[in-house]
């Protein structure tokens, strides 16, 4: 098994008596770029202050890097990079002097600076003052700052909130870039699917504070249901030589819907149908997005 760089067991915050987080298991192994999905107030926010060392659980241990945060927090967090919610600048100076602050807090070389500007591909716009930028040109600053201390762990908070489809794409494109240039694995929240799904290996999905998901998005895809699609000659009979062999489905637009069969399943209706006198016009298999089965299991999917 891959090493871990998060592993929380049980972690729960509450306040004021109501779960914010609610016993979550985190794993996130070396070299993933994890997509921690869940609906506005889901618990990702206090999730990631809890991993960051900004507020206490309430119950539960958080291992970074193997070793107990709060035993050892001050050298797991100088290994860590993050971006939480927008990140502040002074406008009036430009990306390398917001930089240059940071740095001398971090004590890291001046050569530095350069390097995140150039990974961040803001070289050129380095000496302009930062009141002028877009907000997706902040973000990648913000990212540059995160970057200054050569983290071996990013974790960034809804980053492409509020940008362009352009600025998602560049921030996307950077993230991807992470583990396999610099080595660097990514924790990165959104509460959009379609958001992390180009980018993540591995989503954890929350649902008021609890853990409803936590896969490859491979497996996300898989384990949601498809329906089976019939069209046949003579439907309302059809339906009934179903029922008879076991297969529940439904009448609705001309066509015989059956959810979850398996292949074994579907081959011996058909069989059986076409021994009976059926004419089979078309079998299809109606796939759900990807959005589709996120919805379904953050329990706003409007099918279930
Ligand atoms: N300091 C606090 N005091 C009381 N309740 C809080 C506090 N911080 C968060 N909560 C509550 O905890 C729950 C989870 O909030 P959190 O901000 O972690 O969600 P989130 O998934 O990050 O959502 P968002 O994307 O909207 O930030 C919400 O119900 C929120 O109101």
């Amino acid at each position: 098994m891959s090493e871990m760089i998060i592993q929380t067991k049980g972690l729960t915050k509450k306040y004021r008596g109501r779960f914010a987080v609610d016993h979550l298991d985190l794993e996130i192994a070396k070299g993933d770029i994890y997509g921690f999905l869940g609906p506005n107030g889901a618990g990702k926010t206090t999730t990631i202050r809890m991993l960051l060392g900004l507020i206490s659980p309430t119950k539960g241990s958080i291992r970074i890097f193997g070793r107990e945060l709060h035993k050892d927090k001050l050298a797991i967090l100088r290994r860590i990079g993050s971006l939480v919610e927008y990140p502040s600048y002074y406008g009036h100076l430009s990306a390398i002097e917001n930089l240059e602050a940071i740095r001398r807090i971090l004590g890291v070389p001046k050569s530095r600076i350069a390097e995140v500007l150039e990974i961040v591909s803001l070289t050129d716009e380095s000496r302009r003052p930062v009141k002028g930028f877009s907000l997706g040109m902040k973000q990648r600053l913000g990212i540059a700052a995160s970057l200054l201390g050569s983290p071996d762990l990013l974790i960034l908070d809804e980053p492409t909130n509020g940008l362009d489809p352009a600025g998602i794409h560049e921030i996307r494109e950077l993230i991807k870039s992470m583990p396999s240039q610099y080595g660097i694995t990514v924790l990165v929240s959104s509460h959009l699917l379609s958001e992390v799904e180009q980018m993540a290996n591995r989503v954890g999905i929350i649902r008021e504070g609890r853990m409803v998901f936590q896969d490859t998005i491979q497996n996300l895809r898989l384990q949601a249901s498809h329906d089976i699609e019939l069209v046949v000659s003579e439907p309302d009979s059809a339906l009934w030589l179903a029922r008879d062999l076991g297969a529940a489905g439904v009448y609705r637009e001309g066509k015989l819907i059956f959810p979850s069969l398996d292949d074994p399943q579907v081959a011996h209706l058909v069989k059986r149908l076409v021994e009976n006198g059926h004419d089979i016009y078309r079998v299809s298999e109606n796939k759900k997005s990807l959005e589709d089965i996120f919805m379904e299991v953050i329990g706003e999917g409007s099918r279930s």
